[in-house]
């Protein structure tokens, strides 16, 4: 499973050093709650430019580097290409394009995106709320 192997570099680990407050702050709360598996959704919230891009591959590659898979989505292919295997939400979760509501990710019970999905620790889903509703419901 390539999502298992993703090579890390001290690079990508060093930038752990540069989270201002806020950022290790919620980096704290979300590592923590993935590698002790509690489970849960969190939704880092700010302005454009105030970090969240930057904490989030802090986040993929601390938990990456320890092993673990670790998915980052975002709804377009734009955003998704500024990180290390981003893809778009629909492509990696087969989220039918024009799915309205009750839609469901295509996805069967023996394929690879099913293997990733019983074993991520952490999906990052960047600017979900921007995201079509159903698209997000579908993934649930
Ligand atoms: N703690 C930090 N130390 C150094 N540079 C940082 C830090 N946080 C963010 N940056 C830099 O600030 C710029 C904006 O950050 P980033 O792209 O992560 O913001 P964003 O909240 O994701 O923005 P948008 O919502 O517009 O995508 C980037 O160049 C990023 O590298």
């Amino acid at each position: 499973m390539a999502e298992k192997n993703i090579p890390i570099s001290e690079d990508d680990l060093h930038p752990i050093n540069q989270l201002n407050t806020k950022q290790k702050e919620v980096f704290d709360i979300i590592f923590n709650n993935a590698m002790s598996d509690v489970g849960g959704a969190f939704f880092p919230d700010g302005p454009g430019g105030t970090g969240k891009s930057f904490l989030y591959k802090v986040l993929l590659a601390h938990i990456r580097s320890r092993g673990f898979i670790a998915l980052i989505v975002a709804s377009t292919g734009i955003a998704s290409s500024g990180f290390l295997e981003g893809q778009t939400a629909p492509s990696r979760f087969k989220i039918p394009i024009d799915g309205g509501p009750g839609s469901k990710c295509q996805i069967s019970f023996q394929s690879s995106e099913a293997e990733l999905i019983r074993n991520f620790k952490i999906i990052i889903w960047d600017e979900a709320p921007m995201a079509d509703k159903s698209a997000t419901v579908s993934l649930k």
